[in-house]
């Protein structure tokens, strides 16, 4: 198996040794279970990121929803390490860790990241089979129950963005929303990580109406954008979804949102389209490390108003 790197894309088999290795080494700070198996039997594996406690809220974070999206997982991963890394040192992590807990999901399609490293680097979807089609996959993106196959998305197995046969068709997307049901009393904010565009989007996508805590949402992402921005000078754009990028239903932050849970965003990391999905490793870091300061001004937010 290669050898693990935060300033390298890692296949899976890396990332899966690398969240048990994370976790053995960091046992008051992080534990690693499995929230099911995806459609070829691999494991879905959740990194619990915070110190022990009771009742504590949480923040609940995905990558490599979308196969291609390489820069995503790389993202979970470094802030799995900045976490573990720093906790102790810097105050906001250290206050951000008492008293939150980070569920961090680095690869929720396992299947495809795997089919992008070994046969189609730009692939999107699961790769669940579709009956009466030679059309392999599900958007999984598409795939929840908020708004599922109205606007932004297609009822053809063969198109990118197919909605599936029902919400949650995808053993991947069921796992993901089984696991948050079931912890809706504690996870406050849910991010989804994307590639590209340079991004801050949050509800709605299904619809332009505006979601009831719009300008909360706004103010929000305003702020972690800046943070962001600060950083590198990176220019983001954020708003609703429908009006930010495009009209989409089935979305995991829709449905997050209409699930109860407020702090819900999708982020759509670099770039705007010089490299693409295709993100050279040379832009890991600094890609990371500029989306670390959204993600803990909204971490902050949540700490603070949730
Ligand atoms: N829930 C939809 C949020 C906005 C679209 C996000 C992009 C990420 Se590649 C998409 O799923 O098309
Ligand atoms: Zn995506
Ligand atoms: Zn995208």
């Amino acid at each position: 198996r290669a050898v693990h790197s935060y300033e390298k894309y890692n296949d899976l088999d890396t990332i899966n040794a690398w969240s048990a290795n994370i976790a053995a080494q960091n046992p008051t700070l992080v534990s690693r279970l499995e929230i099911g198996t995806s459609y070829e039997g691999r494991p879905l594996y959740l990194l619990k990121v915070g110190k022990s406690g009771t009742n504590k809220n949480a923040v609940f974070m995905d990558c490599g929803f979308h196969a291609r999206e390489w820069i995503t997982p790389a993202f979970c991963q470094w802030f799995v390490k900045e976490a573990v890394d720093n906790y102790g040192s810097d105050d906001q992590i250290t206050d951000l860790l008492d008293n939150l807990d980070v569920y961090v999901l680095t690869v929720m399609n396992v299947d495809g990241y795997v089919y992008s490293w070994n046969s189609n680097r730009m692939w999107r979807k699961t790769r669940s089979a579709n009956k009466n089609s030679a059309c392999v996959g599900t958007d999984p993106n598409r795939n929840f129950n908020a708004g599922w196959c109205t606007v932004g998305a297609s009822s053809n197995p063969c198109d990118e963005t197919y909605c599936g046969t029902a919400p949650e068709s995808e053993k991947e997307s069921k796992a993901l929303a089984d696991f948050i049901r079931a912890n809706i009393g504690s996870i406050k904010a849910y991010l989804t990580i994307h590639s590209y565009s340079q991004m801050l989007l949050f509800p709605y996508s299904y619809t332009y109406a505006l979601a009831k805590d719009h300008t909360e949402l706004n103010n929000v992402a305003k702020g972690a954008v800046s943070a962001l921005t600060s950083l590198y000078g990176t220019k983001y754009t954020y708003g609703p979804g429908g009006t930010t990028i495009y009209l989409s239903s089935g979305g995991s932050d829709d449905w997050a949102y209409d699930t109860g849970i407020k702090y819900s965003f999708t982020f759509e990391l670099r770039d705007t389209g010089k490299y693409g999905f295709i993100l050279p490793e040379s832009e890991i870091v600094e890609t990371c490390e500029e989306t670390m300061l959204a993600v803990k001004y909204i971490a902050d937010h949540v700490l603070n108003n949730a």
